[in-house]
Order: C-alpha cells, then structure tokens, then sequence
C-alpha cells in the first residue's frame, strides 16, 4: 500500500552525478514512488554556485548552505555527490546524528574513514549505502555484501576506474596521446575533480580498499593498497606487451593468501593477454572479477563512470534505503569480523616482464640469468634485439614475489654491463 507522506530527500552537490540523481528523481518520480511505497520528494539541493541554471531542479531548493540542509531533522535521506574528505565527511555524520540515513558515491572518503562512517551510521540507527563509489553503475558492493554472503571469496581482479582505461585504450587503438585522451576523459565526465586521483591510482586503490574489505570481511584502508599510476606507460610498453600477445591495463587486485591467512591489495598497470576478457574493455567501462570457493569465478561488467551511469547505482541505494525506512530497519553494516592482517607488497607472487637495455657483448645473457638464479626468480622466456654494440634485453618471468622480482631488478641495475632497466611490468590475467 503506498504511504501519502513523501520521503524526503536531500542532494549534496549537483556536478555530473548530482544533476543526473535529480534528473532521474524527477523524470522517474512515479516508478520510484510505486517501487518503494511511498512518494520521494527533493527537499534541497546544496550547491556551490547558485547561480548556475540547473534545468528540472525548483530554485526554491538550491542553497548553499549544506550544513543547514542535513541539520533539518525532517530528512529521510542525504544524497552526498559532493566528493573529497572534507565537508563530506562531517555532512554525512551530521546527517546521521539528525536522523537520516546516507547514499554516497564517495570512494576517497570511504576508502579513508569507512570504519568510522559505517559506526557513526550504526550508532543512529542509520543506513549508509554507496554501490555508486565502485565502479559506477556495475552492481558489486550488494553482490559481494549480499549474494555472496553465503560464499568464500578468495580474489577480486579487475577494471575499476573508467578515466584510466579510456586514456590507456585510446593510447593502444587509435596512438593518441596521454593528454589528449585525458581531457577527452574529464570532458566526458569521467574524470574526477583532480584527475591525478584516476591517473596516479588513487581512485583504483579507494575502490580496491573498499572491494577487499567487504570481501574478506576485514578493514582495509587505502593505505594497505599498493599503488601504481598509469602515467610512465609509453607507447613503447604497448609495443611490448603487443609483440608478446597482450595489452595494458590498470588493474586492482585483492587476494587471500593461499594459506587463508592473510590478504593483499593492489594497483598497477599490468600486461594481460589480448584473449583475456579484461583486455577487450573499452573506453570508460570497467570490468571485475570475483573468484569464490563455491561460486567459481563471476564476471560483472559495465559502464564504470559518467553521470547517468553512476545515477543509476544512486539511485538503486535510493530505493534500497527508503524501503529500509518505510519498514523500520536498516541494512548490513560493516562486516570486518575476519580482520586479517594486510600484508605488504612483497609477498606478492605474479609474472614480470623486465626490458633491459645491456652491452651486446659475449656472456651479458649468462650474467644476467644468473642474477635471476641468485635471487630465485625463473626465466620463462628470453628475447634479444641488437642494435649498434647495445641490446635490448626482454625477460618474462615465471611466478616469484615482488620482493625476490626487486632484488633482482637491484642486483641487475648494478652490473655494468646492464645500462638501464627500461620498464618492468606485471603480467596478469593467465
Ligand atoms: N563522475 C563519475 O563518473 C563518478 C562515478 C562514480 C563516483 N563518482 C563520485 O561522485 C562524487 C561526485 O562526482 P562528480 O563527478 O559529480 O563531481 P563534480 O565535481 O561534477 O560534482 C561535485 C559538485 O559538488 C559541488 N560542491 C563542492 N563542494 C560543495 C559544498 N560544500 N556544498 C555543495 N556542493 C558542493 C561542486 O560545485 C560540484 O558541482 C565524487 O565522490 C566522485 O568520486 C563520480
Ligand atoms: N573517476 C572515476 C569515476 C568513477 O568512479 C573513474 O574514472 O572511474
Ligand atoms: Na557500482
């Protein structure tokens, strides 16, 4: 039966998600009201400049005090599309201490102080939902948080930040630029308010921050993430990884060591085979990857970034949280009951494709193997390109940890007849 009183609702920022959550609001306000019971209302909208039209939206609404607008007490939900740690992280708290409950597409805050938020929401009796802060419109926190609950999840790979992936694929088909490709991104709205966020990883670590600690059930905090941007990938790396039957992608990794003991997460431009799913997604979508002992493995892809797409994942959480209001209880909360330990770089095992520069002389090869030898890593392939008394020097490796593969790479750099290490990079995705 539907409800007569309108759940109210509050939208913090109206920037390429925020228009698009009340775009949607409106045009969708009858199917919305039909699937949660009950009518939902825009009861402000907290923006920077007021002055901006914002088509569809009652000026009435707009105000720029948000601090004003999540202390009214009659709020239902607060919407916060605003971005950033700060004011978004005292909004939202405040939003709770006055009764509402919160949707949020904020990864870098999440990332940052989730634990806090998720015991600030459950103190109040409040939701605190968010599919919109990992990979847009893909639906992966409800999956892991809710279908999976029953499972084991041992690895979470994949796609998860759209500006990177567009630039890096625009880099390999069509040989355009970084930064070409880079404003084309944030002209798209892809990109985040600093693009170096996307560029140097650290929107991919938020979200593996987030991924990982609703799979396994333990905090992780964007600092426990590795974190590799994209910015030294050349388009000799894409030649590379060309002449070896891969591409380049930027990847986020979360895996269970195989004792169960302990995970880790990461992000890195990594080499993967063009047979690979992974390596067919284009443009801004993302893809990933959730292996679990029961399940296999599952594949959840789609448009990772952009306006409407993240609207979407808004607006599901929207409706989720009203029907949790309507029937006087909240969702899961935090689950960080596992709480393994997050263990470092070096325990990682993967593939490494190393380019050397070295003198194109008699024993360089031998040398160079041995180094490999001493430090335990296994040479899987080997290739050599003379040219004017220096060689280039392409190794691919078998499985080793990150710390025997830095060793190595130390010990390679000191040998005098190695000039240079042109680039190392993980090869994943086999
Ligand atoms: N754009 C995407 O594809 C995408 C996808 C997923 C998640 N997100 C996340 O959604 C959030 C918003 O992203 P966006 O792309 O819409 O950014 P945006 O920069 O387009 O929008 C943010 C808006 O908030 C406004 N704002 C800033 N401070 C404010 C304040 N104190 N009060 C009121 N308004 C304020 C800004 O003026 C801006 O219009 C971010 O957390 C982002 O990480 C974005
Ligand atoms: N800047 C982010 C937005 C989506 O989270 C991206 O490009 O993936
Ligand atoms: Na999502």
């Amino acid at each position: 039966m539907m409800r007569t009183r309108p759940l109210k609702v509050a939208l913090l920022g109206c920037g390429v998600v925020g228009s698009e959550v009340a775009r949607i609001m409106t045009t969708h306000a009858d199917d919305l009201a039909a699937r949660i019971g009950a009518p939902v209302e825009l009861a402000g909208v907290a923006v920077r400049r007021p002055d901006k039209v914002r088509e569809g939206i009652d000026p009435a609404l707009i105000t720029t005090d948000a601090t004003a607008l999540v202390k009214r007490g009659d709020l239902d939900v607060v919407v916060e599309v605003i971005g950033g740690i700060e004011p978004a992280r005292t909004l939202i708290t405040t939003a709770f201490e006055h009764g509402a409950s919160v949707v949020s597409a904020n990864k870098a805050l999440l990332a940052q102080d989730g634990a806090a938020l998720h015991a600030a929401a459950e103190e109040h009796g409040k939701d605190l939902y968010y599919e919109a802060a990992v990979a847009g419109a893909i639906p992966l926190i409800r999956p892991l948080r809710e279908s999976l609950a029953g499972d084991k999840v041992n690895r979470v790979l994949g796609i998860v930040n759209g500006t990177t992936n567009f630039i890096l694929d625009k880099m390999d088909s069509t040989g355009a630029g970084y930064q070409e490709a880079l404003d084309e991104a944030t002209a798209l709205g892809y990109a985040e308010a600093d693009p170096t966020a996307d560029v140097e990883g650290f929107d991919a670590a938020a979200k593996a921050a987030i991924l990982a600690g609703i799979a396994f059930h333990t905090r992780v905090r964007l600092d426990d993430v590795h974190r590799e941007g994209m910015t030294e990938v050349t388009a000799a790396d894409f030649a590379s990884a060309k002449e070896m039957g891969c591409t380049i992608k930027l990847l986020a990794i979360c895996e269970r060591a195989e004792d169960g003991a302990s995970v880790t997460a990461r992000v890195h431009p990594a080499m993967i085979p063009l047979s690979h799913p992974l390596a067919s997604v284009r443009g801004a979508y993302n893809a990933v990857f959730v292996e679990s002992d029961a399940s296999g493995r599952l594949m959840f892809y789609g448009p990772g970034a952009g306006g409407s797409p993240t609207a979407s994942a808004v607006l599901g959480d929207l409706v989720a949280v009203a029907r949790n209001r309507i029937n006087g209880t909240t969702g899961p909360g935090e689950s960080a009951y596992a709480a393994l330990p997050v263990s470092p770089m070096g325990e990682v095992v993967t593939r490494y494709h190393i380019s050397l520069d070295v003198a194109d002389k008699p024993g360089v090869l031998a040398q160079v193997a041995t180094v490999f030898a001493e430090h335990g890593v296994s040479i899987d392939t080997v290739r050599q390109q003379g040219k004017d008394g220096e060689a280039s020097l392409v190794v691919v490796t078998h499985r080793a940890s990150d710390a025997a593969l830095g060793g190595t790479v130390e010990a390679l750099r000191k040998l005098d007849t190695v000039r240079g290490v042109a680039s190392i990079m993980r090869v994943e995705g086999e």
